[in-house]
């Protein structure tokens, strides 16, 4: 099976990289380029859900043009979780995939797109991985919020926590890469290796070398699970 892995930014595109043996063939696409490595490819497909998804979309359409479609999308990288469940160096992987701040805000609170008519706000990982993954690598399952822009003050992180009590993490592609997995029929995991708490912004704070390495140990744990995972079981 082929495996698509979308982290945002060339880092956690090398750090996911570092779990693999080399060498890596590399293919041009439009706007990013592939890391090709033993059934793997990874791609930096950009800060944010809107070019996650455009990226995304690029690779998953040109792989079906080529005759050659990913059986699976990994979104990955480094995130901010909510303590105490999700403390910084710790991996948390995706039982829901929910974009936080996709809605309308009124005067009686915010609503999701959902609420107004329109399209999805959560996708759902394959359960029968999601529990090889917790059981390879020791992530924490919960749902995985996908924002535009980063928490920075504690009554926004709390408010996050009351309307998604089941939170451990949020990051910014999560959401897009699923999307465009979801238009190609294609099942979607998120793997998030925590770097910061969700709260007050202290960009001093963030152990983002410390969340690099752990996602690199788990995609190191990872790489076998997902080489024997059967989407069927799902099913
Ligand atoms: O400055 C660096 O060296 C560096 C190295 C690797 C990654 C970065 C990023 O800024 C990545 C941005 C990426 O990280 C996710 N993220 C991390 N913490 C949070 C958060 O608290 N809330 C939302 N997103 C977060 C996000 O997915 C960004 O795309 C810098």
């Amino acid at each position: 099976m082929r495996v698509l892995v979308a982290t945002a930014v060339p880092v956690e595109r090398d750090a996911v990289a570092r779990a693999f043996p080399g060498p890596f063939e590399e293919v041009r696409l439009p706007g990013a380029t592939l890391r090709r490595a033993a059934g793997h490819d990874l791609l930096a497909v950009g800060v944010g859900p809107a070019l996650a998804a455009a990226s995304t979309a690029t690779a998953l359409t040109v792989a079906a043009l080529e005759g050659s479609p990913y059986g699976l999308v990994v979104s990955a990288g480094i995130g901010g979780g909510f303590a105490p469940q999700a403390p910084v160096g710790s991996l948390v992987v995706a039982e829901e995939i929910t974009a936080a701040d996709l809605g309308a805000e009124t005067a009686e609170g915010f609503v999701p797109v959902t609420g107004l008519g329109f399209g999805v706000v959560t996708h759902r990982p394959p359960e029968s991985l999601v529990r090889e993954v917790v059981s390879a690598t020791g992530a924490r399952p919960g749902t995985v919020l996908t924002v535009s822009t980063v928490t920075g003050t504690a009554s926004r992180a709390a408010a996050l926590r009351a309307a998604h009590p089941r939170a451990l993490a949020e990051a910014m592609e999560g959401f897009g890469v699923a999307e465009a997995a979801a238009a190609h029929g294609v099942p979607v995991l998120e793997l998030r290796a925590v770097s910061n708490p969700v709260g007050p912004r202290d960009r001093a704070a963030w152990r983002i070398p410390d969340a690099l390495a752990a996602l690199t140990a788990g995609f190191g744990k990872l790489a076998p699970v997902l080489e024997s995972w059967n989407p069927y079981d799902d099913q």
